[in-house]
């Protein structure tokens, strides 16, 4: 069990909507990822809009918990007003906040960001950071009242993986107890199991399996993954070394002398 914004969940992957090459592959490979929580742009698809009620049918809501996020917000002011819009479409306070600060690499802009996290959790909001793995800036995040941290791996569809593993351990270190979801530059299964054996809560993805040659059974590796990683984490890593050390220390004699 997975308890995210004081909701319970089974499944720790949280996947997109966008890029799938139909409405069918995305609603079998949402169904195949076994995800519960679908982020959706509100400048990409607006609810009953454009192609939104083949959308909406496709989403399956009575299942998923849907999660607006600002995706294309360039500024503190777009991504509040961005918020407060999906708060009235999508009947949630929960909003993922992306605020883009460089458009090649689409990295977060952590003085929008934390002006527009502020604003919005005054609002009431629920507010999911997609930030960097900057210590200062997740530490102001959650001084500002976020109880979420979503740490990009790699940029967002650069399907690089996990470029900051120390980063993100380090963060699980220093706060055991926030959400800590890795959200952007996941390319493969094994990023994702990275990720979890971390010790990060979740995975946040979307680019890595609609873009997969076949995203419905990509969607089924990325669930076994996560839950491999997890289940890796909890029975606790071995530590690493640098070193060797037999795996067999005392070679030739019985185990019953050993
Ligand atoms: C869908 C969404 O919210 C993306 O902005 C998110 O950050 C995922 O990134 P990837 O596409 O790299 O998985």
């Amino acid at each position: 069990m997975f308890e995210l914004a004081r909701r319970t969940f089974h499944s720790r992957l949280l996947v997109g909507s966008a890029q799938y090459p139909s409405l069918e592959v995305m609603r079998d490979a949402i169904a195949a990822s076994g995800t519960e929580v679908v982020t959706v742009s509100l400048r990409r698809q607006t609810a009953g809009g454009g192609s939104g009620n083949a959308f909406w049918r496709a989403l399956n809501q009575d299942r998923l918990a849907v999660l607006p996020n600002t995706a294309g917000c360039h500024s503190a002011e777009e991504a509040i007003v961005t918020a407060q819009m999906a708060r009235e479409l999508f009947d949630t306070h929960w909003i993922k906040l992306e605020v883009i600060g460089d458009d090649s690499t689409l990295q977060p802009d952590p003085f929008g960001l934390l002006e527009a996290a502020r604003e919005l959790l005054g609002q009431g909001f629920e507010v999911f950071p997609y930030c960097t793995d900057d210590l200062v800036l997740c530490d102001r995040l959650l001084g500002a009242g976020c109880r979420i941290l979503m740490p990009w791996g790699a940029p967002i569809g650069s399907g690089l993986g996990i470029d900051n593993a120390a980063r993100l351990a380090e963060l699980r270190r220093r706060y055991p107890d926030i959400t800590l979801i890795v959200d952007a530059g996941i390319g493969a299964p094994s990023h994702a199991a990275r990720a979890m054996e971390l010790g990060c809560d979740a995975v946040l993805l979307n680019s890595a399996i609609a873009r997969a040659g076949d995203p419905v059974a990509m969607a089924s590796a990325f669930k076994s993954a996560v839950e491999a990683g997890r289940r890796g984490f909890e029975a606790g890593l071995m530590p690493t070394s640098r070193e060797a050390r037999p795996s067999t220390p005392d070679i030739g004699k019985p185990f019953w002398h050993a």
